[in-house]
């Protein structure tokens, strides 16, 4: 959070003055420096895959599901651009600047350009604005944390209304929330899933760097849809397995793989 390309150039740089040119040392570069094609999106579009993957199983998709997003920066407005070309319809978002709200769908496209012009979503003119801190408890079917970490906790999680929460930021939920969620019902797809596209597609530019050869974009979408899908199966055999919800199911197969490995390489489990 924070950062962008230009900060990854910089990683690269003084790794490189002291160690040779050594472009797969960091990942999220610009293009120019050995950046992978569809870097940028790929946290927004492993976001939209895994929504998918999440919806299907539930005998729904996204076009005319209603998503509310926090956070409008890589992850938020990527996310917001995708579920929009999918035919979901965001309903409300929020960055630092403020939250609007449109219950028809916001249109998202007018929005970017809008903050690019004015650096937030603030006065946006195709929405109401609404108070930021009412933007977790907006009318939804799906919500899409894509900003801090601890956001919903036990003093708000009650007020959530959504069936769906996608974490895409990093440890939105804290436990004591996830209880009172998984009492009501809501169905909770972990952000070590969820945002899980953008350290794929960081893992793609490292083997595109190791290897010297760039791959289209075409084809790196594709590999991160497949690893997604695969990656919803396989976390979905885990809760089976294990009668457990989403997060102890990735939690599971995560863990298993490092622990199997541990144990073929002969050291203790
Ligand atoms: N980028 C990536 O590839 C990945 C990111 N993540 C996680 O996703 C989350 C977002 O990251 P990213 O999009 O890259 O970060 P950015 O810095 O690009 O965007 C963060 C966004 O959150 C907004 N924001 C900050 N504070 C608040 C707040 N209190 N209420 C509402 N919005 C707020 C910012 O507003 P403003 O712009 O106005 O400051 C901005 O819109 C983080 O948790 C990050 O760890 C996880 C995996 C990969
Ligand atoms: O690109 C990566 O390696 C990880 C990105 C990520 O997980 C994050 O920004 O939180």
């Amino acid at each position: 959070m924070g950062t962008n390309p230009q900060t990854m150039a910089w990683i690269l740089d003084e790794y490189s003055k002291f160690h040779g040119y050594s472009p797969a040392v960091v990942t999220g570069k610009p293009i120019d420096l050995g950046g992978s094609l569809g870097r940028d999106a790929a946290t927004g579009r492993g976001v939209l895959f895994a929504t998918e993957a999440l919806l299907n199983e539930h005998g729904k998709s996204v076009a005319g599901q209603r998503f509310v997003i926090q956070g409008f920066g890589n992850v938020g407005s990527w996310a917001a651009q995708l579920i929009h070309e999918a035919g979901g319809k965001v309903v409300a978002v929020s960055d630092i600047s403020g939250a609007i709200k449109d219950k028809n769908g916001i249109d998202i496209p007018a929005l970017l350009k809008h903050v690019k012009e004015h650096k937030g979503v603030k006065g946006f003119g195709g929405a109401n604005a609404i108070e930021s801190s009412s933007i977790l408890a907006e009318d939804c079917d799906i919500l899409i944390p894509a900003a801090l970490g601890g956001v919903i906790n036990r003093e708000n999680a009650n007020d959530i209304k959504a069936k769906f929460i996608i974490e895409a930021a990093n440890h939105p939920t804290d436990p004591e929330a996830d209880e009172i969620l998984s009492k009501k019902g809501v169905v909770i797809l972990p952000d070590i899933f969820a945002n899980s596209g953008g350290v794929t597609v960081s893992y793609f530019e490292w083997v595109q760097n190791i290897q010297g050869f760039m791959w289209d974009e075409a084809k790196v979408n594709a590999e991160l849809k497949k690893y997604i899908q695969q990656g919803f199966k396989d976390v979905k055999e885990m809760c089976k397995t294990h009668n457990c919800d989403l997060r102890m199911g990735a939690f599971t197969l995560g863990v298993n793989r490092v622990a199997r490995a541990t144990v073929l390489r002969g050291w203790e489990a």
